[in-house]
């Protein structure tokens, strides 16, 4: 099977496309590398390019008549900058998404897994799973243009007969097991970013962003999945494409437990053995208390359930990012990229 993969040289886009090719399924992938690296996709088709650009889809359908389904990854996705550029972000991730979608459905896919995220929900408290009918309420032009897109592939998969999977990510963590990609932006906000820069110079301090919102600590919820369990999550929405009769089917995907910043920072510490110092500062803006998936629906239409714990994805994420600052195999520079496609 020959899946076109958008942003399949990014974090979780090349880590799917690994899966997919130790399922036996042939990625092509498509990716203009404004973010990503071409290297994460080192031994695939690649195909350096924009996800507008028709003239490229032409020449990718010309050489790969037999791709039958697409894998959406490929999207602006941060939510500080959208509320500063939220036209980038509506132009990125609504319209070029929906160009794109109309282009490949008209060359034939019937199969489509798209990349939408739990930032459409409303902002829960901590203290329930949140299943995919809990009420949207998505408060950045990034959750908002997910959303969007989402209803123009349940509107285009009805027009064409097409199946989808829109499948929501809660927070991903770690890296491939095996270490082909993993995490690469520098500075990352994001709890497993900071903790792991501060590993990487022996400790520091780290600060949680307030201790009073209503869960059990006063810290916030998350739900952390690692990125192996979300690459298998793909695998598991293939199939039940393939099975499946024209529409869109939205799926959460996260571990179905909520994990609290301090219970994050403490596994982190009992990993890595590294005297943090903990301090706790006021409330980051925009911040809720959180919310944690009920993975109900990922279990009884997927067949999935997360494999792997947060220790796991700690490790894995230890593990990658001492690889990625050693510069180490397959890893070149900016500049260094080969111009394949
Ligand atoms: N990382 C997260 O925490 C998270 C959470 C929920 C959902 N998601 C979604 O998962 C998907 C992948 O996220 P990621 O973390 O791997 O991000 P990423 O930035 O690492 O990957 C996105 C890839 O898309 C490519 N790209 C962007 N615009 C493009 C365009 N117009 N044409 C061609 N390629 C383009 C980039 O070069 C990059 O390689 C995104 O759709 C994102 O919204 C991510
Ligand atoms: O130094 C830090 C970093 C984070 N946190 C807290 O840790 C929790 C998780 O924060 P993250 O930034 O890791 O994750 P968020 O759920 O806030 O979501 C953000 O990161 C996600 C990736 O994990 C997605 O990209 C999402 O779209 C983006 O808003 C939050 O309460 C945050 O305030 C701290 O206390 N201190």
């Amino acid at each position: 099977m020959k899946v076109l993969v958008t942003g399949g040289a990014g974090y979780i886009g090349s880590t799917v496309v690994s899966a997919l090719a130790e399922a036996g399924a042939v990625p092509v992938v498509l990716d203009s590398l404004v973010q990503g690296r071409a290297e994460f996709a080192a031994g695939h088709s690649l195909y350096m390019g924009d996800i507008a650009d028709v003239g490229m889809l032409d020449r990718i359908f010309a050489e790969h008549p037999d791709i039958s389904t697409l894998m959406h990854f490929a999207a602006r996705i941060d939510v500080e900058e959208s509320t500063r550029l939220p036209s980038l972000y509506y132009r990125e991730n609504l319209c070029k998404g929906a160009a794109l979608l109309e282009e490949v459905l008209r060359r034939g896919v019937r199969r489509v897994i798209f990349s939408s995220t739990a930032a459409v929900y409303r902002g829960g408290d901590g203290s329930r799973g949140l299943p995919e009918d809990a009420p949207t309420e998505p408060l950045s032009p990034y959750a908002r243009s997910k959303l969007m897109f989402e209803g123009v592939l349940s509107d285009l998969c009805a027009q064409f007969g097409a199946s989808a999977v829109a499948l929501r990510y809660f927070n991903p963590v770690g890296a491939d097991p095996a270490l082909r990609s993993g995490p690469y932006k520098p500075d990352p906000s994001h709890i497993l970013g900071k903790l792991t820069g501060l590993a990487a110079v022996g400790g520091g301090e780290f600060v949680i962003n307030g201790d009073d919102y209503p869960t059990r600590d006063g810290t916030p919820v998350r739900d952390y999945v690692h990125v192996w369990d979300l690459a298998r999550a793909h695998l598991s929405a293939l199939n039940y494409v393939n099975g499946a009769g024209p529409g869109c089917t939205v799926v959460n995907v996260g571990s179905g437990s909520g994990v609290t910043v301090r219970e994050f920072v403490d596994a982190f510490m009992a990993v890595t053995g590294l005297p943090l110092t903990v301090r706790v500062g006021g409330r980051r803006p925009g911040d809720t208390a959180g919310a944690y998936a009920d993975t109900g629906q990922a279990e009884s239409r997927l067949g999935w359930r997360p494999e792997r714990s947060l220790e796991e994805g700690i490790r894995d994420a230890l593990a990658w990012e001492e690889r990625f600052r050693a510069g180490g195999q397959g890893v070149a520079r900016r500049e260094e990229r080969p111009a394949w496609g």
